[in-house]
């Protein structure tokens, strides 16, 4: 069933090595006790960081490791997708949060928080939702007026991933009351400010290792120096850095899919019904072979979409084509094979139902599904 893919180089390959030793050692032997405690450790962010996980675009003078080759993130990413290490949310820290802060930050900025964030010091995390606003940005209420060398944050934002170990957290915030999608800027909140609290570790379905939290901003004075890019410009920037997040999720999503098809083939081949292995059935027969063929036309197109990228040449529209298409798939596949599982297809100790749980939120976070439709359909009937 396994195409030759033409997508990485023996380079990468020793990379998914190390992160295959990475996930074996210090991630998978802990991953039950995080789930219960709804957190990872701190020390796995720190050993992440040892073995040059963090921060894979970041310039080595900062402590990353100098590759702007996506195909090492997406390396990384399948492992932890194949893994199903749900927890440790290391490709929001390096895909999604990192590019603001290579792209944006002042020297100064880069000084200050690149070589924590790399060595996994400083985890970070981006609040862009709130109670009021997700899908629809514009509707951000939490303000940060102008108080001359500072700001003075005020608003709360919800579901936000790493929000009770984030030391960084770059938040997105009205600095103009009217200027609707232009008058948002991007404020880099800092662990142990004055009025930056947080409130719940949401109780999820799935990924319960992973910390996701309401965070809380009250009187916060931020220095004009944590002003993250331009003010009132924080639009172009979420934008220009959407296509890599959606991308990062399509990636996750085809290398799960995948895995979870694996699984459930052997489980078909072992599991005895009417005096037969259950994959002597037809049924069944047709049901692996409806998914492998989703699956392998999915990895052509997120692949070459990871090509695109790697040649700058990933546009907005595709990217949303490979989020939506890949995640959709991703949830299938995980509802068909936990159902080829029968009853043990329920049973959380089982990867099939971790997988079915974890993989839901796929097609909700970095977009939903129905935004993602959204921006394909506008620019093919503008
Ligand atoms: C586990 C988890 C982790 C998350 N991590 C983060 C994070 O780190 N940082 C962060 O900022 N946010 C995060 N989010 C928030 C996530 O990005 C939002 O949940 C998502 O964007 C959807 O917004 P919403 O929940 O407000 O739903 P809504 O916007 O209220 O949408 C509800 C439904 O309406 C549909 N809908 C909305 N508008 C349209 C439209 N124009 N056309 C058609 N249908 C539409 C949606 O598709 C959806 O089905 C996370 C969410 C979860 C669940």
């Amino acid at each position: 069933m396994t195409a030759t893919r033409d997508l990485y180089t023996p380079d990468h390959e020793a990379f998914r090595d190390t992160v295959r030793a990475f996930l074996a050692k210090e991630v998978l032997p802990h991953h039950a006790r995080w789930e219960q405690e709804g957190v990872v450790s701190r020390e796995v962010w720190r050993a992440a960081g040892e073995r040059g996980l963090l921060g894979l675009a970041v310039p080595e003078e900062y402590g990353g490791g100098g590759t702007d080759d996506f195909r090492y993130s997406a390396v990384l990413i399948e492992e932890f997708a194949r893994a199903g290490a749900s927890g440790l949310a290391i490709s929001l820290h390096n895909d999604i949060v990192g590019p603001y802060l290579t792209t944006l930050a002042t020297e100064e900025q880069k000084r200050r928080w690149l070589p924590g964030h790399t060595s996994g010091r400083l985890v970070t995390a981006v609040a862009m939702s709130e109670p009021g606003a997700g899908s629809d940005l514009q509707g951000i209420r939490t303000t940060a007026t102008d108080e001359g060398d500072h700001y003075l944050l005020n608003g709360s934002k919800t579901f936000i991933s790493n929000g009770i170990l984030a030391d960084l957290v770059v938040v997105v915030a009205r600095t103009t009351p009217e200027g609707g999608r232009a008058g948002q800027s991007l404020l880099v909140v800092e662990r142990g400010m004055p009025g930056f609290e947080r409130g719940r570790n949401l109780d999820k379905i799935g990924q319960k290792a992973q910390d996701t939290a309401e965070l809380f901003f009250r009187d916060v004075r931020v220095p004009k120096e944590n002003l993250l890019g331009e003010e009132n410009r924080a639009f172009p920037a979420l934008m220009a850095h959407l296509a890599q997040e959606r991308l990062a999720i399509a990636v996750g999503a085809a290398a799960t899919a995948e895995h979870v098809l694996g699984l459930t083939l052997t489980h078909v081949k072992n599991r005895e019904a009417f005096g037969h292995p259950l994959a002597h059935l037809q049924h069944v027969r047709f049901e692996a072979a409806e998914m492998a063929t989703e699956c392998a036309v999915t990895r052509g197109f997120v692949d070459q979409c990871v090509l695109d990228h790697c040649r700058g040449q990933l546009d907005a529209v595709r990217a949303a084509m490979a989020k939506w298409w890949a995640t959709e798939l991703q949830k299938r596949i995980a509802d068909r094979c936990l159902q080829l599982h029968g009853g043990y297809g329920y049973m959380t100790e089982y990867p099939v139902a971790r997988a079915f749980l974890d993989g839901r939120v796929q097609t909700i976070y970095g977009g939903t599904t129905e935004i993602m439709k959204e921006i394909i359909g506008r620019s093919l009937l503008r």
